[in-house]
Parts: structure tokens; C-alpha cells; sequence
């Protein structure tokens, strides 16, 4: 298991977990943040205030994510370098993601911008090949509307190239989450992962092992899709098959992104950025990232009882005891006032990742937007229902009514006619 290095400031510093403004001293060297101290309230909204959008901190220590803080909620921004236990200046998972983030932004910035349209390349035609690979993409497809009926749906309005390559990234991401999902989930092995992944590198490298691998090979030379997403996401993966607790939300933060957020980035290439959007790169990709989180959490809150009959609890443990909760708790799955405020504070996090996708799905390109929105819309409804369940998610499945479903598809198709302001 490879995560990003390290990167070790300065080894053997005192921790100060009391020391306001550690943040500012760090820059300079001087101190050491503890790892589970975040800003106090007063202080998140200085720096909010200063610093409103990721994309205009590059170079900042502190990036902002919706966390839960000793007094309560509120506070949303994370130190994003925390200390090991060694003493050594870590970059938290923000940081990671957001390096990640800044390098696709960086990738696509020029080729997204340029005409409005993405200039798609044309097919590169050996005799046999254009039908096979439209054969491929058509399989793609079919998958797609078999397992993700309404996105599959939304993707009818895009143009044929975006919906093909939209089809290729949803099969890949698919067969990468059936080896630890799926019916043979008990025997893959990190080498099976291992494996996979340098059956990725190929495809990227235009030798794909098969014809489902051939059309995403295809697409990634058509649009400017990096690897790095597709192979966090198999790092998700390797983590599921580690690891059944997370420590607090900044590791349940990381697993989202492997699982999720990197599905967010995958897509913004394809879906292109709406050519009049004066909204940075950055930030649109942060909203992507942000919907691919938004949609984890939920999936996770939504599954609890579920997932612990696995043996499994995603919830930050840190958390769960600062609401006087255990792991016996949520295996006994009984629904008290505790768990109903731990619900609540959960459930409230999670909208904020959605209130943050929100901001983006404007900048998207026109026919990309309706798609985007109906997921947001349907997915977000699931937070509602486990409220409406009276936050009983250990025995009963939020889901939401086709009814519920046929009404969100008008108005993700209304809030589509907004654009870029
Ligand atoms: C917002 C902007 C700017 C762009 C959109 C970028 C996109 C498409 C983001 C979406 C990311 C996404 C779809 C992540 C997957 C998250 C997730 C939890 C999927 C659940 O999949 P299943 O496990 O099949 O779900 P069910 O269990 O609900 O069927």
C-alpha cells in the first residue's frame, strides 16, 4: 500500500495543542500542529473570510472541509498538516487531494478553455478497428444503463463522444469496485490489485487487455482524463481490503476520495466547463471533488446497519466516542438520542459537501449540467429519508420513491437552464 509520501517538515518539535494561530507559526517553521486540534470557531471564520475558495490557496496551509470540532459543529477548516506520532510534519489528506486536484486542473485548464468545445480527436482507423470499438462502447453503454439506470438516462443528452467516454470511466470504475464488491470479493488480494493496476498503466499506454478496457483506452486519448484518479481509486480499494475503522474524519475523508472524489475528477474532463464560466479551474474541479464526497458520506450513512453486519464502521471513531457512542453501540443498533445527535451532525456535513458541489454544477457545460444536477438532487434526498426514518439506518434502507425520483428529473432539468452568472 503506497500513500503519498510523507512530506517531513521538521522532526522532534514541541506540540503545542494549545497554542492559537499554530497554523501561522508553522509556516515558518516554528511549531507543530497536534494532529487532532482544528481551529476554534472565531478563528475558522477569520480565515474563511480571507480565504473563501480552495482555488485561491495554493499555497496555504490550511484548506477547508466541513469538520466536526471538540465544541461542536461549525468550524470548517482543517489544519491540513498534522503531526505522526514521531513528531514529523505530515500533510493531511486534504493536502493530498488537493495536490491531486491542482495537477488535473492544471492538466485540463487549456484544452477545456480554448474554444468552449472540447477539440475531440478523430479516431485513428485501422481497418476492423472503428467497428469493434464502437462495439465496445456500445457494451459500455449497456452496462451503464443496467446498473445506473438514471444516470444513464442523463447521459442521453450529452453529445455522443462525451456520453461514450462517460460510459467507458462508469464500466471501469465498476469492474475496479466489483473486485472488492462483487461475488469473487472474498478472493481478491492485494496482488489482484496490484495487478489491475498495471493493467491500467497499459490501457493508458493504448494496450488495453480487453474491449471494455479498449474503449476507456480510447477515450483517454480523446480527452485529457490523468491517470492519477483511476489509480487512487484502486488505492481505495487496497484501504477497503485493510482497513475496517477510521480513526477520525480526515482518514474518512481520504477513503472518500479514493472511492468517490476521484470519480468527480475523472468526470470534469468529459464534461467539459462551460465556455463563459469565469469560475477557476480549481474550483470547479473542487465541486466535482466535493459531489464525489457529498455522495460517499451519504452512501455510508445511509448503510451503517448494513456495512456493521460486515463487520464494518466507515464513521470516525473519534467521533463516535465524543457522542458517547462505541462500536457495541452501533452493532446493538439501537436508535437513541445520542445516536440521532450523531446522525444529525453527520448529516449536516455531508449537505455541506453538497451546498459545495452545488457551486460547480453551474460552470459545467450546458448539456453536462442536467445529469449532474438530477444525481446531486436524488442522492442528497437520501439524507432526508434517513431523517424521515427517524435516523433509523441500522434496519431500515433510505431510499427514495420513484415518485420522489420522476419529480427530481424537472427540476434538475430547470436548475440546468442556469449557467455560469
Ligand atoms: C459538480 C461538478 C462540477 C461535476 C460533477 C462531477 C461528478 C459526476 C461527480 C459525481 C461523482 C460520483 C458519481 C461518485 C460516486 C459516488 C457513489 C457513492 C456512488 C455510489 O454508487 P453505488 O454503490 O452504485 O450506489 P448505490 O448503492 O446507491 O446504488
Amino acid at each position: 500500500m503506497s500513500f503519498a509520501p510523507s512530506l517531513v517538515v521538521s522532526p522532534n518539535v514541541e506540540l503545542s495543542p494549545s497554542s492559537f494561530g499554530f497554523l501561522d507559526s508553522v509556516r515558518d517553521g516554528s511549531q507543530i500542529p497536534d494532529s487532532s486540534r482544528f481551529f476554534s470557531r472565531n478563528r475558522a471564520a477569520n480565515l474563511m473570510s480571507k480565504k473563501q475558495k480552495w482555488g485561491n490557496h495554493s499555497h496555504s496551509t490550511e484548506l477547508k472541509y466541513p469538520i466536526l470540532c471538540e465544541g461542536g459543529y461549525g468550524s470548517v477548516i482543517a489544519a491540513s498538516m498534522v503531526a505522526n506520532p514521531a513528531g514529523e510534519m505530515a500533510v493531511s489528506a486534504e493536502q493530498k487531494v488537493y495536490n491531486v486536484v491542482m495537477k488535473q486542473a492544471a492538466l485540463v485548464k487549456r484544452q477545456l478553455r480554448t474554444a468552449g468545445e472540447l477539440d475531440v480527436k478523430p479516431d485513428i482507423v485501422l481497418p476492423g478497428t472503428l467497428s469493434l470499438l464502437n462495439e465496445a462502447y456500445d457494451r459500455c453503454g449497456e452496462v451503464c444503463a443496467e446498473y445506473a439506470k438514471t444516470f444513464y438516462l442523463g447521459t442521453m443528452l450529452m453529445t455522443p463522444e462525451r456520453q461514450k467516454a462517460i460510459w467507458a470511466i462508469y464500466v471501469w470504475c465498476r469492474r475496479t469496485d466489483e473486485l472488492v464488491d462483487g461475488p469473487n470479493a472474498s478472493h481478491i488480494t492485494p496482488t489482484a490489485l496490484d495487478r489491475w493496476e498495471a493493467r491500467l498503466e497499459e490501457l493508458f499506454q493504448g494496450r488495453p487487455f480487453d474491449m471494455l478496457d479498449a474503449a476507456l483506452a480510447d477515450t483517454v486519448t480523446k480527452f485529457p482524463v490523468d491517470i492519477q484518479p483511476f489509480k487512487d481509486m484502486i488505492e481505495g480499494m487496497r484501504m477497503d481490503l485493510r482497513k475496517s475503522r477510521y480513526k477520525n474524519f480526515d482518514e474518512l475523508y481520504l477513503y472518500c476520495y479514493y472511492v468517490a472524489g476521484t470519480v468527480g475528477l475523472m468526470s470534469v474532463p468529459i464534461m467539459g466547463i462551460a465556455p463563459d464560466s469565469q469560475a477557476s479551474t480549481e474550483s470547479v474541479y473542487n465541486s466535482a471533488l466535493a459531489l464525489g464526497i457529498a455522495n460517499q458520506l451519504t452512501n455510508i450513512l445511509r448503510d451503517v446497519g448494513e456495512d456493521a453486519r460486515r463487520g464494518r464502521i466507515y464513521l470516525p471513531q473519534d467521533e463516535l466516542a465524543q457522542a458517547g457512542l462505541s462500536d457495541e453501540d452501533i452493532f446493538a443498533g439501537r436508535v437513541t438520542d445520542k445516536w440521532r445527535n450523531f446522525m444529525k451532525s453527520q448529516i449536516k456535513r455531508a449537505r455541506m459537501f453538497f451546498d459545495e458541489a452545488e457551486k460547480g454544477v453551474l460552470e459545467l457545460n450546458k448539456a453536462s449540467r442536467w445529469p449532474v444536477w438530477a444525481s446531486l438532487l436524488l442522492y442528497r434526498q437520501i439524507l432526508d429519508e434517513i431523517e424521515a426514518n427517524d435516523y433509523n439506518n441500522f434496519t431500515k434502507r433510505a431510499y427514495v420513491s420513484k415518485a420522489k425520483k420522476i419529480l427530481a428529473l424537472p427540476m434538475a432539468y430547470a436548475r440546468s437552464l442556469l449557467g455560469p452568472s
